[in-house]
């Protein structure tokens, strides 16, 4: 009969809610984002049809992302939207699947719970959390089971995690609420202030992805933005530089630098020495944000390196995590689905 049962990896993220499932990899990558109906509560979309819905909503639809921050701020919908996402992955099962779920590295007992309750809810037979860090290191190809330290910035919509993992656990670490949203915040307020032009956050995640910096580019590039003019209110057209979203970014990006210090700092010198070796590694969507290795690089002297796959390295690592579950089992929380019915 066990033949029979799957076994399922989710990296339930603030931004992106990936499902790998043991044998056929990731099956399902969707923005954590649905569109409900206030009038009957129902689902009207979800995922990447929800997120095109974001700012467009007429008022008795609102487009929400029930994860926002890295912690379950929407209980009732983070339940729903995991059991539908876990059906759509998995179908109808005959066997309830055991599923691994990965949370960031702050949450705290009563989001944990929330975590595993909706879990229970969607359908599985057991559920196993698993810190983010953990995951993602595994995720970037780490060998975290040796007694070593490595060094993992996972950046991901709501939360960056920092870790230093050896021997499978986490040997020091800080998550802090700047990463991704953060950084699209600033580009919309520091377009604001210098343009007088308001934007939506879609827009300014777009311009991130397209000239966003942490680090000049070796020629400074460009782009056109459309928004409303604060002034008339009428729609306008400016033109961005690579440069204006150095600036932008200046805040949150000196957080997350700032983050990986305070971690080095704390972390026991023969680790310290390891990471020095073998480097820092990034993961996590917000990895992408160009230059930021190399300012981190810079910052701390520490050969530093984006992941291949940034933004599956968590799922990758969390469906990896399956296959030695024995292995992991004092880094994950088991808990029995029939204590929460
Ligand atoms: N090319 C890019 N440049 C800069 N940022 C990017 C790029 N691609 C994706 N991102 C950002 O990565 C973030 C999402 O990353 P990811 O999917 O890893 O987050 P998540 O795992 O859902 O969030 P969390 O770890 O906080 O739960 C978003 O803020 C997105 O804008």
């Amino acid at each position: 009969m066990s033949a029979l049962r799957t076994d399922v990896g989710i990296d339930l993220g603030t931004a992106t809610i990936l499902v790998y499932i043991k044998g056929k990899g990731i099956v399902l990558k969707e923005p954590s984002v649905v569109a409900i109906d206030q009038y009957t509560n129902s689902f009207l979309a979800v995922g990447e049809e929800a997120r095109r819905m974001i700012g467009r909503t007429p008022g008795n639809i609102v487009a929400i992302r029930p994860l926002k921050d890295g912690v379950i701020s929407d209980y009732d919908v983070t339940q729903r939207m995991l059991k539908f996402f876990i059906k759509k992955a998995i179908g109808n099962m005959f066997l309830k699947p055991r599923i691994i779920i990965c949370v960031p590295s702050g949450v705290t007992e009563v989001e944990k719970r929330a975590v595993l309750e909706a879990s229970a809810e969607a359908g599985a037979s057991k559920t196993y959390l698993i810190e983010e860090p953990v995951a993602a290191a595994i995720g970037a190809g780490l060998d975290i089971t040796q007694p070593s330290g490595n060094m993992v910035v996972d950046i991901g919509g709501g939360t960056t995690d920092v870790a230093v993992i050896s021997l499978g656990g986490i040997v020091e670490s800080k998550s802090i609420k700047t990463a991704g949203d953060e950084c699209d915040e600033a580009i919309v307020k520091y377009i604001r202030k210098k343009y007088n032009m308001m934007i939506g956050d879609m827009t300014a995640e777009e311009l991130k992805k397209q000239i966003g910096c942490a680090y000049p580019y070796d020629k400074e590039k460009f782009a056109e933005v459309k928004g409303r003019n604060l002034i008339n209110g009428l729609p306008l057209t400016v033109k961005i530089s690579s440069n204006d979203m150095l600036e932008a970014l200046n805040e949150p990006v000196r957080e997350i630098v700032d983050a990986v210090h305070y971690v080095l700092e704390r972390t026991p010198p023969e680790l310290a020495a390891d990471i020095s070796n073998f480097g820092i590694y990034l993961t996590g969507g917000g990895a992408l944000l160009y230059g930021l290795d190399k300012l981190i690089e810079e910052e701390t002297g520490i050969k530093t390196k984006v992941a291949d796959n940034p933004v599956e390295c968590v799922a990758i690592g969390t469906g990896k995590s399956l296959e030695s579950l024995n292995l992991l089992e004092k880094n994950l929380q088991k808990t029995e689905n029939s204590r929460y019915r």
